[in-house]
């Protein structure tokens, strides 16, 4: 490669070679097909019990649901998008002072998943953050573009007041107190992966993100409104999940698949390219605090399908592996 990232304002016009899957891996995108049935729940509804009742069925049945009404106004996510896209159209050199692709950084750019680990890399750079708490983290952040620090703090905060709303309903409807998942995951961190797509000359060839679940509890992603390449792995068939006017997507994390001992299941999914457009995605994950143990919540006298384990450990076990590998959770089975 003949820079670090992707978004070097060089053009490619055959894909290279490092970045070429073998044929047993590639996405087939004529056979994806369009997901009409991810759930799309509307959280202003004012019956709890119906609210809660769909969002057990979306956790049941798919991992993954859409939620609009959610209390974030379409100015926050537009700004949001807009800081990301802007970012990534820095000139290389002021965007390179944030490159690292050591995972532990707390603030960096990067490319691909793992560069250092990988043998094929994928069609994406990221910048990724650390946001919890903000006071922490936010002066380390870009100061380019000049209003990124300021909005997406604001962002941050109010996907953070979201993902506690979605938890407390998730609690309930695994029939635990409404506090009881906040609880278990302590003083939860917050990260960001701003994720940008350039347009790939043979998307048929590449991921931007191959197949993963994500190693975290819960996942609030913001799709770009115009561009769809998210998939997800449903009934043993690659989906895609089509932006929605307005809507987030959030996904179950491993965390919550132990934590709910296996009743609730983090689904695999994959970013695909395409060739005529750049594609933003922004990912905010909350996530358990390291010390916080993670219990699977057992029901009626059934057994723990995985045992007691610290998040740290689990992280750690994760970032050691490539993201195609089989699911990291199923090294921390009884
Ligand atoms: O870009 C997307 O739609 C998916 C991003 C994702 O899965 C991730 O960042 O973990
Ligand atoms: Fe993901």
């Amino acid at each position: 490669m003949e820079t670090k990232v992707l978004s070097s304002g060089v053009e490619y016009s055959n894909l290279p070679a490092n970045y070429i899957r073998p044929v047993s891996d590639r996405p087939n995108l004529a056979e994806v097909t369009d997901c009409d049935d991810i759930p799309v729940i509307d959280l202003s509804c004012t019956d709890r019990t119906e609210l809660v009742r769909r969002i057990q069925h979306a956790c049941r049945v798919f991992g993954f649901f859409q939620v609009i009404n959610h209390g974030i106004t379409g100015g926050s996510t537009e700004e949001m998008l807009k800081m990301a896209r802007e970012f990534f159209h820095l000139p290389l050199d002021e965007k390179l002072k944030y490159y690292s692709d050591d995972p532990t950084k707390t603030m960096r750019l990067s490319t691909s998943f793992n560069v250092k680990k990988e043998t094929v890399h994928n069609w994406r750079d990221y910048l990724r953050l650390h946001c919890h708490p903000l006071d922490k983290f936010v002066p380390d952040w870009p100061s380019t573009p000049p209003s990124f620090k300021d909005v997406v703090s604001t962002y941050c905060t109010e996907v953070r007041e979201l993902g506690f709303r979605l938890l407390k309903a998730i609690s309930e409807s695994l029939e635990l107190e409404g506090d009881y998942i906040e609880k278990m995951l302590g003083d939860q961190e917050q990260h960001m992966a701003i994720n940008y797509y350039p347009p790939c000359p043979q998307p048929d060839l590449t991921y931007g993100l191959p197949a993963h679940t994500d190693p975290n509890a819960l996942t609030i992603l913001l799709q770009d409104g115009e561009v769809a390449g998210l998939q997800v792995f449903k009934d043993e068939k690659w989906m895609a999940v089509n932006p929605h006017p307005g809507a987030f997507v959030v996904n179950i994390g491993d965390q919550l698949q132990a934590l709910s001992n296996g009743r609730y299941k983090s689904i695999r999914h994959r970013a695909v390219v395409n060739s005529g457009k750049e594609r933003i995605s922004v990912a905010s994950f909350l996530c358990p605090s390291n010390e916080a143990t993670i219990i699977p919540a057992t029901q009626n006298g059934s057994s723990a399908v995985y045992r007691n384990f610290t998040y740290q450990e689990y992280y750690k076990k994760f970032w050691s592996r490539n993201l195609d590998q089989e699911h990291c959770l199923e090294l921390f089975k009884n």
